[in-house]
């Protein structure tokens, strides 16, 4: 992966790139990877916005594919410099089994890493989470904590479980011999919660204040700090990591990295207010309207509900046991690891990255603007 002057070289394969997080990747490696010659979009589901990109100069090449297929995933692998696995199963409300979590994020995570072993692909950069880390369930805080701070990471849900033991075999599997014989370079980026354009939970939030006549009412303590990052940033140090790679294996191969920016500590709710209030909302009350115990008892009720409905229908209010307590739980990041260990700078700034996020709920069909 030498760089050159000349004709573009690189064939890179992006894992879940129709979703939120992967069509930023995919359109940022198109506008900041100039050594790209083919893209390869690997998707269960197809966008139709992939068309566009077919235009361009690189060669974009879409896969209808599931991870948990390990030959769909060795064919579209073959060939690749570099894989950036992205696909997963984002599920914290109970609309997936266990099982298919595990299944979408664990063994898919597999058949990615035999996949580069077999066909000797060499570099791969997972998209991990900052819930590997926590909240865990004693809802201990993380405060401004980075990839060194000691925590008691001890998870019960499915998907910080799947994403755990993923992330796990990813950093494990850095060194192996692909083939040809050369060694497999790993590293995985930990998202906070990741905000911007195509954000299905803000989609959420602002539909529903628009039902409550544009208002939203304040559940969690605004004194419950949350980290996020912005998806243009988390995108970029995907592309940024990916590049890297080959130049400082020895460093970056192995390694985890929270991603982060400038955006501010702020509650969950009152993060979301920077983007909604702009847009019409108003988040009512300075405290919580609800006691925190009714809370618990109403999240329990929503488990309670969601069980004794499965067979019927799905009921999967963004309220559980699970969600209450990430809300309720200060975790937020302070660390320059990217930075000092492959000179990631946010693309984005906070102003920039508050306004995008501004002007697509603005866009958004329905919105009140
Ligand atoms: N949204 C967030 O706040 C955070 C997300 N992450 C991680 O980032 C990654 C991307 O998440 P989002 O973009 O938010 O989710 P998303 O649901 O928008 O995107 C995931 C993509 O993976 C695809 N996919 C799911 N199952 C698949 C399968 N069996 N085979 C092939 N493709 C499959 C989906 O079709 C979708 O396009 C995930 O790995 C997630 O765990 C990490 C931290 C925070
Ligand atoms: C849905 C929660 C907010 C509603 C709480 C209520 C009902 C009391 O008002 C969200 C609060 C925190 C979110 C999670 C957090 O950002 C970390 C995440 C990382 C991921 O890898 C996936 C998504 C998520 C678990 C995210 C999910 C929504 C929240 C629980």
């Amino acid at each position: 992966m030498a760089e050159s002057a000349q004709a573009p070289e690189l064939v890179y394969l992006v894992t879940g790139g129709c979703g939120f997080l992967g069509e930023h990747v995919v359109r940022m490696l198109l506008e900041r990877e100039p050594r790209l010659r083919e893209l390869r979009i690997f998707d269960l589901h197809l966008s139709p916005w992939l068309e566009e990109l077919k235009t361009g100069p690189v060669q974009v090449t879409a896969i209808q594919g599931d991870v948990t297929q390990a030959q769909e995933v060795t064919a579209a692998v073959a060939g690749a410099h570099v894989v950036i696995h992205t696909a997963g199963l984002v599920d914290v409300f109970g609309r997936a089994s266990p099982e298919t979590i595990h299944k979408v994020n664990v063994w898919g995570t597999k058949n990615v890493i035999e996949a580069c072993v077999q066909t000797g692909t060499q570099f791969l950069v997972y998209t991990s989470s900052m819930e590997v880390v926590g909240p865990n369930i004693k809802g201990h805080p993380f405060y401004r904590g980075n990839e060194d701070t000691p925590y008691e990471a001890v998870h019960k849900h499915p998907y910080p479980c799947s994403k755990a033991l993923a992330e796990h075999l990813v950093l494990e599997a850095n060194g192996r011999k692909v083939r040809g014989g050369l060694p497999l370079v790993t590293c995985a980026l930990r998202p906070t919660g990741i905000y911007g354009e195509g954000h299905q939970i803000m989609r959420d939030f602002y539909r529903q204040g628009l039902r409550l006549g544009g208002r939203l009412f304040r559940a969690i303590p605004a004194s419950v700090e949350h980290g996020r990052v912005y998806v243009g940033n988390v995108a970029w140090m995907h592309v940024l990591v990916a590049r890297e790679l080959e130049q400082r294996a020895a460093l970056l191969g192995g390694q985890v990295y929270f991603c982060y920016d400038k955006s501010p500590y702020k509650s969950y709710e009152d993060f979301n207010m920077e983007f909604l209030g702009p847009c019409g909302l108003r988040l009512v009350g300075t405290r919580p309207l609800l006691p925190y115990w009714l809370l618990v008892l109403l999240a329990a009720l929503n488990a309670l509900l969601q069980w004794l409905l499965r067979p019927l229908l799905l009921y999967a209010p963004l309220l559980n046991p699970y969600t209450l307590a990430v809300a309720n739980t200060t975790f937020t990041v302070s660390t320059n690891k990217a930075q000092r260990h492959f000179g990631y700078e946010p693309l984005f700034s906070w102003e920039e990255s508050r306004t995008r996020t501004i002007l697509w709920v603005q866009a958004m069909e329905g919105s009140a603007q």
